[in-house]
């Protein structure tokens, strides 16, 4: 899996000397996730919120429920989109973006012999290789038009998307084209489904239990009323905030984090010696789940973030859900206020119970996802939100 992330970035264009790494921390440490930029992304989240807000009612007006996990998928690409390239796409375009995350996804969960013994693609039975680079192809293509298009249009420094950002950079520290695909590409391909997977998963607890749902929803009328719900209104919502760390705990989007690292030099970690070569897993999961850590660690109990605060932006490892270190995850701020957001106002809008049973089984692939999607009903509230 790891070994096929790689080879899937290499294809991309990733340059091997690092600089495009250099680039994406440099990025997302000084512009890309700034506060002040990602404030200037709330408009974007919230309408993105009032249109998965009509789905929802459209849906259950003609079928008497609604299957959330295409609610949120399409939200959240639409979101990422938006946020990367200031517009959203065509129609063409639009598609051919959905089908490129559909088929990278598939090929990162494809085994393949060769990511094991490198015999220059014989071992590569199912052309897993191929298509890694024919995707690639796509990427580019697809990404090259869009900045050809945006360079015709000029004046990048009053925008505030990805994209205008990246072409806006003073000459000295300008960067490629290719590494401006592949840190595009990356915040695309990196960023969209594990929002969705994540809401997926907070949702079907909060149907789960509907005590939890109605003290959530309590707070949101206590401090926020009638109007709609902001992004200035979360620093108010601990119980909200709360019930994000308990989802985050019991269901880490990324168990394994980014799957594997490789010592480059022989290390102790605690009373372990790792030699150079070895390739290491972190596995988030099982510490999230560890009895010796957390009391009661299967029970689903918000309140334990209440009773001790816990950061989980990486400076605590009992909890670090977007990992820690210099690979932690650079969108960990931007997909956390997008999920507090949304999840208040599917709380604010709606009373939400099972459609169907809802199972809580686990499918791994680049992230970890329900098994089986959910489906719930969604009756308004009778409060009216302005
Ligand atoms: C809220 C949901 C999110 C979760 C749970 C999450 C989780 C993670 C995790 C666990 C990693 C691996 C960290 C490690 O190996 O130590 C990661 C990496 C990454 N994430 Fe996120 N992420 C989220 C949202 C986002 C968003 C919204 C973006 C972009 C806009 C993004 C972009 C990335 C990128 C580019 C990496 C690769 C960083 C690297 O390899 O150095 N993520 N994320």
């Amino acid at each position: 899996m790891s070994a096929r992330l790689l080879m899937f970035e290499r294809a991309i264009g990733f340059a091997p000397s690092g600089e495009y790494w250099r680039h994406l921390r440099r990025m997302a440490a000084n512009n890309m996730f700034s506060p002040r930029r990602i404030a200037s992304l709330e408009r974007l989240r919230s309408r993105v919120a009032d249109d998965m807000m009509d789905r929802v009612c459209k849906e259950m007006e003609e079928t008497g429920m609604v299957v959330l996990r295409g609610v949120l998928q399409k939200g959240s690409l639409d979101s990422i989109v938006g946020s990367v390239f200031g517009r959203s796409l065509g129609e063409v375009e639009g598609k051919e973006l959905v089908e490129m995350v559909k088929e990278g996804y598939e090929l990162i969960g494809k085994f393949n012999l060769e990511d094991y013994f490198s015999l220059g693609g014989l071992l590569d039975f199912h052309g897993v290789g191929r298509r890694c680079k024919d995707l690639a192809l796509r990427v580019k293509a697809l990404m090259a038009n869009i900045i050809k298009e945006r360079r015709t249009l000029g004046d990048f420094s009053k925008q505030d998307d990805f994209l205008s950002l990246l072409l806006a950079l003073p000459k000295e520290e300008s960067i490629s084209d290719s590494d401006i695909i592949a840190v595009l590409w990356e915040m695309i391909f990196r960023g969209t489904d594990v929002v969705a997977i994540l809401l997926e998963w907070i949702m079907a607890r909060v149907v789960l239990h509907p005590k939890i749902q109605a003290k959530a929803q309590q707070e949101l009328d206590t401090f926020v009323g009638d109007r709609s719900v902001q992004d200035s209104d979360m620093s108010k919502l601990r119980y909200l905030q709360a019930t994000v760390k308990e989802v985050l705990r019991l269901h880490p989007p990324g168990p394994l984090l980014s799957w594997a690292r490789l010592a480059i030099r022989d290390v102790h970690v605690d009373k372990f010696f790792i030699p150079a070569g070895t390739t290491a897993m972190v596995n988030m999961w099982a510490i999230t789940h560890d009895g010796s850590i957390w009391k009661d660690p299967w029970a689903f109990r918000p309140e334990r973030f209440l009773e001790e605060d816990l950061s989980i932006l990486g400076s605590d490892l009992r909890l670090s859900p977007f990992g820690s270190g210099r690979r932690v995850c650079p969108g960990r701020v931007l997909g956390l206020t997008t999920v507090h957001l949304w999840l208040a106002r599917l709380l604010q809008q709606y009373d939400w119970t099972a459609a169907q049973p809802v199972q809580l089984s686990e499918y791994l692939r680049l992230s970890l996802e329900m098994k089986k999607p959910l489906v719930c009903r969604a009756v308004l509230r009778d409060r009216v939100v302005k």
